[in-house]
This record gives structure tokens, C-alpha cells and sequence, in this order.
């Protein structure tokens, strides 16, 4: 549904975005110096869209989305800026609403599955246990999880292990009734993250975040899990923000994309927009350095250099030192955003009108 951006600043509820994140920083006190891994970002995402987040290692996709999650790693914190989901503020929720809302509202697939997986646990367990937990939370606000188990016991458990073993059909995982016994480590990597984005659908969240969900698997399951990702959109309006550094990936399932550099955003635009014009010269880099699918042959251009480390004064454009198009502005004057395009907006002091061109 490429319904166009709506404005953060409607009055009518039916406007206001699932998620609204606005001007977050995320920060990390380490040795070498304060690592800013996400600088002042601003996103929204409105109900049943898949939204891309792109950008190079280091980018500081994964941050933003745990930090979304409310769970920056130590040693790092929310140093300023809001998220907000259906207009309640994650930043200030306590532990425990986080939690809430974790198991059913929020739900998401992290980077590394095998950190994620409980080991002692055999996997269809750890997806029922989940089926389990939001229909507790579901179902019940009178009745205690632990009084409500020991009533229903074994029908509503046999229930959550048939689900556990639907749900790993889902994601594709063969002779799934007798590999829900099986602990994570006799999983393959692929299966393990095919794994933990059963456990995060099995929530049916309001919001999914997928961090990277097909980036250790083959390509032909990889299609399957974004076909199920689309699927789940279509029948539960499901919002998803899919980060990936793949843009073929995002260009097959995602609405609208997200291009973030040095824990910026720096541009934004519907999907196919994106791909048949990019603007910010980092896109653009992006797009010349990844193989092309209608034309594996062609040259591929690297982008010179490597994403800033965080620590340190930066230049105000964080770009300009790999930019072919710098100008001594771009280390001055802090870019912010332009329309070039009908919801197409670019942070680059060389785009925007002729009047606010470089
Ligand atoms: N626990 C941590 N302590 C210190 N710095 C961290 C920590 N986690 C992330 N960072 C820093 O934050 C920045 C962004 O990292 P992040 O993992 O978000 O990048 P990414 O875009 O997800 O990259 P990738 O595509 O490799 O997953 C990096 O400079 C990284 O070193
Ligand atoms: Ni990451």
C-alpha cells in the first residue's frame, strides 16, 4: 500500500503513523570515546507498510532498531528524542509496559539468531511459549498468566504446540513436526533465523522490525520469507520496518525506503521513486556499487572510503569526505531536508530547487 506520507501533524487520528520516531540519538560511552550511533533520526511508519532501512555496515541500522525496542546494549543509552507508538512514548514506559508490548504490540527478528535462541530450549518450545504468553496477554487482564495455565494446562498447550508447528511450516522449516523437538544448535544457521522470525510472527504483532531476516539464507527461501512478510501484511496489516543492506531486497518487498548514513537518515522516498531517481550522492553510491539483477555484468563502482566510526567531530554533511560533489559548505553547513519529488525527500545541500541548490 503506497498510500502517500501523511503529515506528522494532522489532527485526525486516522492520519497519526503506528510508529513515530523523532530526532532519536543513541549513544555508547566507550574507550575510544562516545559513540553517536544514531544521530537525530526521524522516522514514521504508518499501518501495513513495509519500509525499507538501508545503508552500509556501520550505519547504525541495528542501533536504531533496538533502540526502537528499548534495548540499546550497554554500554549505551537514548540520549535524547522520542519514540512513539500509537502516540505513547516507548523512551519513558517503564520495564515492564516494554515488556507488555514486546510479546504482543512489538515484535522483532535480530541480526544474530543464535544470540536470540534460547539453547536449552527445544525451538517449537520457545515459538509455543510465545503463542502461550500473548494469549495470556491477549485474552486475560483479571486472570494471572501462571493461574490461567495451571486451569487450561495440557488442551491450551497442545494448542500452542500445533501453532508452533504451523508457524514453522510457515517460514519454510521441512518436517517441521519433528523438528520443533530439535534445540537450536541442530538448526543451520539459515533455519535458526527462519526459526526466530516464526517466534516474532507467532505474536502477531501490530509491528514487526526484521533486522536483516534473509541475510544468511539461500535464495530461494530467502523469496519464500518475503513473500510470508508481504502475506502477513495483507492479512493482519502488519507494519514492518526491514532493515537489509540488500537494496534487491528491498526493492522486491518493501513500500518505502529509508537511507541511512553515519546514523542519519539522509533520504527518503517511495520504493520505486528511490530506485528510478535517486538523490543524495550516498544513495546514488549505494545503487552504482551493488550488482545490478537486469545486468550482473555491469561494472560495479565502490563508494571510496568507509562509514565514520561515531567518535568525534564530524563534518556537517557526514558524507562530504566520500562525496564526489562536496563543496566547502557541505563540511559548514548541517544539510536538512528537501522535497525533490512528490514524498521524496533528500538531505544534500547539492539537490533541492534551483533557490536552495548548492
Ligand atoms: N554495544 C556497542 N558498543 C559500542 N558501539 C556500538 C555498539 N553497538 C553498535 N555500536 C556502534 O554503532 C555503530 C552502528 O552499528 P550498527 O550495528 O547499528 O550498524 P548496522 O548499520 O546495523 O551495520 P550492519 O549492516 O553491519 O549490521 C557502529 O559504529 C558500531 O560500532
Ligand atoms: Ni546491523
Amino acid at each position: 500500500m503506497s498510500s502517500p506520507r501523511r503529515s506528522v501533524h494532522s489532527t485526525d487520528p486516522a492520519d497519526q503513523p503506528l510508529l513515530e520516531v523523532s530526532g532519536l540519538r543513541t549513544q555508547f560511552y566507550t574507550d575510544r570515546g562516545t559513540v553517536t550511533a544514531v544521530d537525530g533520526v526521524d522516522l514514521s511508519l504508518t499501518s501495513g507498510e513495509i519500509v525499507g532501512l538501508v545503508g552500509e555496515s556501520g550505519s547504525g541500522k541495528s542501533v536504531l532498531a533496538r533502540s526502537v525496542m528499548g534495548l540499546v546494549d550497554d554500554p549505551g543509552e537514548i540520549t535524547d528524542g522520542d519514540v512513539r507508538l500509537n502516540d505513547e512514548s516507548l523512551v519513558n514506559a517503564d520495564d515492564e509496559r516494554l515488556n507488555e508490548l514486546r510479546g504482543g504490540t512489538v515484535s522483532m527478528v535480530f541480526q544474530d539468531p543464535m544470540h536470540s535462541l534460547n539453547p536449552t530450549l527445544s525451538v517449537g518450545e520457545q515459538i509455543a511459549e510465545t503463542v502461550r504468553l500473548n494469549q495470556d496477554i491477549g485474552e486475560s487482564v483479571s486472570l494471572s498468566a501462571e493461574i490461567k495455565r495451571k486451569i487450561l494446562g495440557a488442551a491450551e498447550d497442545s494448542e500452542a504446540w500445533r501453532r508452533a508447528i504451523e508457524m514453522l511450516e510457515t517460514v519454510q522449516i521441512p518436517e517441521a513436526a519433528t523438528r520443533a523437538d530439535d534445540f537450536p544448535h541442530e538448526f543451520s544457521g539459515g533455519m535458526r533465523q527462519r526459526a526466530m522470525l516464526a517466534i516474532a510472527l507467532s505474536c502477531e504483532p501490530d509491528l514487526l522490525i526484521a533486522d536483516e531476516p534473509t541475510t544468511a539464507l539461500d535464495v530461494t527461501i530467502q523469496a519464500g520469507i518475503l513473500d510470508e512478510l508481504r502475506a502477513l501484511k495483507d492479512a493482519f496489516d502488519t507494519t514492518i520496518l526491514l532493515i537489509t543492506h540488500n537494496l534487491a531486497v528491498v526493492a522486491e518487498t518493501c513500500d518505502w525506503v529509508n537511507v541511512m548514513y553515519a546514523g542519519e537518515i539522509v533520504e527518503r522516498a517511495p520504493t520505486s521513486v528511490l530506485f528510478e531517481n535517486p538523490s543524495h550522492p550516498y544513495t546514488q553510491g549505494l545503487i552504482a556499487s551493488t550488482p545490478r539483477v537486469d545486468d550482473p555484468d555491469a561494472a560495479l563502482k565502490p563508494i571510496p572510503g568507509s562509514v565514520p566510526d561515531g567518535v568525534g567531530e564530524q563534518p556537517a554533511c557526514k558524507f562530504a569526505k566520500r562525496c564526489p560533489e562536496a563543496k566547502p559548505a557541505c563540511y559548514e553547513d548541517p544539510p536538512t531536508f528537501r522535497s525533490v519529488g512528490t514524498d521524496h525527500e533528500v538531505a544534500c545541500l547539492r539537490r533541492g530547487t534551483e533557490a536552495e541548490r548548492l
